[in-house]
């Protein structure tokens, strides 16, 4: 067997290619390097082997095919610092991912997402509601909904305000996580001697901050369900995923019940913290592209005028009637990849794949999203980079043929993100809903021109649009109505 690592970047004795890795836009620098190194490119850092997928074919090779063994996680340093090791995305390939692993696909199935049907739509419909009042708050509107959403299905609570204790410890242990891991906090993964340094020693000003991001991820995973669980007691708490899933504890001994609550207590924050911010970044890339391409939005209107009529609001029985929309749910999880590197899986065993020795421990990343990798593959998905929901359907319904982006968006093999069913069809009502009832057009600037934001992108793990203006008004009296009076059954 060989024992020639992927070809990359050559970098320095020790140091590998620490220098090479780029800070900005890295899945466009990697998609580069593949054109002179091949689909598969090597690097090392400090003696840590990174594999960067660029092509469809070989993540699906490997991280599918092979997803035995890549399916690990790199045991980053700064998750004991912040004593995150609940958080289940981050857990090492073995028994306690399992058993966490089973737990939310237990909860999220095809399945039993549909009993969540009715918390997705009234709280879209909520959504409708808030975008009447104060259009120009969409973006906290939306980002409102979909947190409320994800945190109904875990805990059972009707959030009905954005100063809800659950909500704010939810966003504030979201943005701590997202914080601790920008690339720049991360020089101790390489240099773990910093963490022993004190924080005005270079490299080490992360210490500064540590005390905050672990008492804002703590807040969320204690908090909220030591409540729900005091609810519980009382019989006061609404049913949940989190009271099926104490329910189902009731004939435990206080020994296994420890073990179980533990369980449960980790992946309903990890639940949370998965699925909140990622459905709602796909929603600015809605805003945005309806902004930029009012056709689009027209012929989005015809079809829920011709199924849903002007009587009513759409509800999930409209699903299958509404292709186009769909496709628009498509376009949205393709057009901005909100994770464009992926989660990094981790291999547990010495590989080789096509010629080349991917070693045990390597860091192998997807890149989902270059400039024409996976995602924006130009023989995949033609004119990648134009916005055109279009390209999934043939004679109009939905083309089986062409790779669902839902498939890519979302990971891979074994650690492939459980909540992806739920995301989708919140992401349908919430969509359906907002062009049934709202005209989505540019602000205009201080000349009463019309202005249209660029799609501006954050760097970091998680990637998302710098916040934009818009237009956003009921497209008839009539509109306005069906809103205010689906309100009541809404709040
Ligand atoms: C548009 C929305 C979403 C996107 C783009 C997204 C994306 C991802 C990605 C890229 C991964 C890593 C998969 C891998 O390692 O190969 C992941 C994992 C995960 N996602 Fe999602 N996700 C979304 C929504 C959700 C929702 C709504 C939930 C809630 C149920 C959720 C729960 C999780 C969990 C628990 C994992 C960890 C899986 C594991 O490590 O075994 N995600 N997601």
């Amino acid at each position: 067997s060989s024992t020639r690592l992927p070809p990359g970047p050559k970098g320095w004795p020790i140091i590998g290619n620490v220098f090479d890795i780029p800070h900005s836009k890295p899945w466009e620098t990697y998609f580069q390097w593949s054109k002179c190194y091949g689909s598969v490119v090597h690097m090392n850092v400090f003696g840590q082997h990174i594999v960067v997928l660029n092509t469809a074919k070989a993540v699906s090779d490997l991280l599918e095919t092979r997803s035995s063994i890549y399916s690990d996680r790199i045991r980053f340093i700064m998750i004991s610092l912040l004593k995150i090791e609940w958080n289940m995305i981050l857990m090492s390939y073995g028994s306690a991912w399992r058993q966490h692993r089973r737990a939310i696909h237990r909860y999220f199935s095809d399945d039993v997402i549909r009993t969540y049907h009715p918390v997705q739509l009234h709280t879209s419909r909520k959504l409708l509601h808030n975008l009447l009042q104060t259009p120009t708050n969409f973006l906290q509107h939306t980002h409102f909904a979909l947190g409320a959403m994800i945190l109904e299905v875990i805990y059972g609570k009707s959030i009905d305000h954005p100063d809800h204790p659950y909500l704010k410890y939810a966003n504030t242990a979201a943005e701590a996580g997202i914080e601790a891991f920008l690339p720049g906090n991360l020089l101790v993964e390489f240099l773990p001697f910093l963490q022993y340094m004190p924080s005005w020693f270079p490299g080490a000003g992360f210490k500064r901050r540590l005390p905050q991001w672990y008492a804002d991820s703590r807040g969320l995973h204690n908090f909220t369900f030591e409540d729900s669980k005091a609810e519980f007691a009382c019989g006061t708490a609404k049913p949940s995923m989190v009271t099926s899933m104490l329910e189902e504890m009731s004939h435990l001994t206080p020994a296994e019940r420890a073990v179980e609550e533990d369980i449960a207590k980790n992946v309903s924050a990890t639940v949370y913290v998965a699925g909140a911010d990622t459905t709602y970044f796909t929603m600015q890339t809605f805003y945005l592209a309806m902004v930029h391409h009012p056709h689009i939005q027209k012929r989005a209107q015809e079809e829920l005028d011709r199924v849903v009529g002007q009587g009513r609001l759409p509800n999930f029985s409209d699903r299958a009637s509404l292709p186009y929309i769909c496709a628009i749910v498509k376009e949205c999880l393709r057009f901005v990849v909100v994770v464009p590197l992926g989660v990094a899986h981790s291999t547990t065993e010495d590989d080789v794949y096509d010629g080349h020795f991917i070693p045990k421990g390597a860091i192998v990343m997807a890149n989902q999203w270059s400039a024409w990798a996976i995602l924006h593959n130009p023989e995949d998905y033609p004119e990648p980079e134009t916005f055109r929901p279009e390209r999934f359907l043939k004679n109009g319904n939905l083309n089986p043929d062409v790779r669902d982006p839902i498939t890519v968006a979302t990971g891979f093999g074994r650690r492939i993100c459980p909540g992806r069913h739920f995301a989708e069809s919140g992401l349908f009502m919430s969509i359906a809903s907002i062009l049934h009832t709202f005209e989505i057009s540019p602000a205009l600037n201080e000349e009463g021109q019309p202005f249209y934001p660029e799609f501006k992108l954050t760097a970091g793990l998680v990637i998302h649009l710098e916040d934009f203006e818009c237009t956003i008004k009921p497209r008839s009296p009539a509109m306005e109505m069906l809103i205010r009076s689906s309100s009541d059954d809404a709040t």
